[in-house]
């Protein structure tokens, strides 16, 4: 790679690169990444917006695919240095099936993984979450911890059971011999929870918040910190792992690392609210307004309306069973392992991702 870096030779495919974080990732490599020849996006749903990006001088394909087609997908990555594999099916509201999400987000790595094995691309940097790690089924607190932190594992829901298996497949394919008798060097990052620029949730809990009259109503106690992460520094560890794998390979190949910058460890509403805060919104309560067991239940209710109407409409509400457990159980990183090993620092402060953040949900649809 040394050699075609600096004749820009470098080609770079980007999986679910029209995704909230991978449009991201896109834009990054773009604008930070002046080795890149040629930009690969491959995505089931290709966005409009690349357009615009193919006029400037790195060459940007997309590519309209499915990762779990094995053929689509060694197509895509034939040829390519670096595969950055963000495509997944995030879902923890039962929007899918478990058979789905475990065919996208493990059978889809499984065949990217092949794909760089038969067509020799060496290095390939995997999208975990902090869901592999957990909360667990427990709902055990994880607090400050970081990737050494001794912690029972056990997930039961499709979504974290897929992202630790798929994890896992990429850390184990590390060192396989691909085509032309190298090593394969993969490397996972689990960022916590996503904000910035294009977050769907956080849409939802404005759009909320602006059909009840301006008010949230807090429904988990202030006192139970999440790990929350912006996505452009999501996007930039990923530009740097993937600048860093080859020179570092013996370090960081087979490696996990979180996600983390600068933002501060709140609730996940009181999170929220730093940016719907500004944009005209008030969480009503300094404490949860309903008893916990009111919330249980109103959970399962969830769950067994969904499982009900199934055969006439998908209904899919932010409150089940499982997302209260993640939002009622504290989960926060401290590390790191990513400044160590490859000189990771956040590109964007804590004002910077909150003044980006806010001024999206002010161009959000319905804002004042
Ligand atoms: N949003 C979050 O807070 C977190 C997300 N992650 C991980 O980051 C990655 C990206 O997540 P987001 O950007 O939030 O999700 P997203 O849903 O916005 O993006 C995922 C992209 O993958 C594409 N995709 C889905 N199925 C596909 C298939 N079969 N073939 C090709 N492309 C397909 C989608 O079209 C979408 O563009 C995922 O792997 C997710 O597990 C990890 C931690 C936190
Ligand atoms: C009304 C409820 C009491 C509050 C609902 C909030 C939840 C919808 C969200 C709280 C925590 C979120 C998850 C967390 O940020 C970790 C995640 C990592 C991922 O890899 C995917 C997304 C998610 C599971 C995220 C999903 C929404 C929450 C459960």
């Amino acid at each position: 790679m040394a050699d075609s870096a600096q004749t820009q030779e470098l080609v770079y495919l980007v999986t679910g690169g029209c995704g909230f974080l991978g449009e991201h990732v896109v834009r990054m490599l773009l604008q930070r990444e002046p080795r890149l020849r040629e930009l690969r996006i491959f995505d089931l749903h290709l966005g409009p917006w690349l357009e615009e990006l193919k006029t400037g001088p790195v060459q940007v394909t997309a590519i309209q695919g499915d990762v779990t087609q094995a053929h689509e997908v060694a197509a895509a990555v034939a040829g390519a240095h670096v595969v950055i594999h963000t495509a997944g099916l995030v879902d923890v509201f039962g929007k899918t099936s478990p058979e789905t999400i475990h065919e996208v987000n493990v059978q889809g790595t499984q065949n990217v993984i092949e794909a760089c094995v038969q067509t020799g691309t060496r290095f390939l940097i995997y999208t975990s979450s902090m869901e592999v790690v957990g909360p667990n089924i427990k709902g055990q607190p994880f607090y400050r911890g970081n990737e050494n932190t001794p912690y029972e594992a056990v997930h039961r829901h499709p979504y974290p059971c897929s992202k630790a298996l798929a994890e896992r497949l990429v850390l184990e394919a590390n060192g396989r011999e691909v085509l032309g008798g190298l090593p394969l060097v993969t490397c996972a990052l689990r960022p916590t929870g996503i904000y910035g620029e294009g977050h769907q949730i956080m849409r939802d809990f404005y759009h909320q918040g602006l059909r009840l009259g301006g008010r949230l109503f807090r429904a988990i106690p202030a006192s139970v910190e999440h790990g929350r992460v912006y996505v452009g520094n999501v996007a930039w560890m990923h530009v740097l792992v993937a600048r860093e794998l080859e020179h570092r390979a013996a370090l960081m190949g087979g490696q996990v690392y979180f996600c983390y910058d600068n933002s501060p460890y709140k609730s996940y509403e009181d999170f929220n609210m730093e940016f719907l805060g500004p944009c005209g919104l008030r969480l009503v309560g300094t404490r949860p307004l309903m008893p916990y067991w009111l919330l249980v239940l109103l959970a399962a209710l969830n769950t067994l309306l969904q499982w009900l109407l199934r055969p006439l409409m998908l209904y899919a509400p932010l409150l089940n069973p499982y997302t209260l457990a993640v939002a009622n159980t504290t989960f926060t990183v401290s590390t790191d392992k990513a400044r160590r090993h490859f000189g990771y620092e956040p590109l964007f402060s804590w004002e910077e991702s909150r003044t980006r953040t806010i001024r999206w949900v002010q161009t959000v649809e319905g804002s004042a």
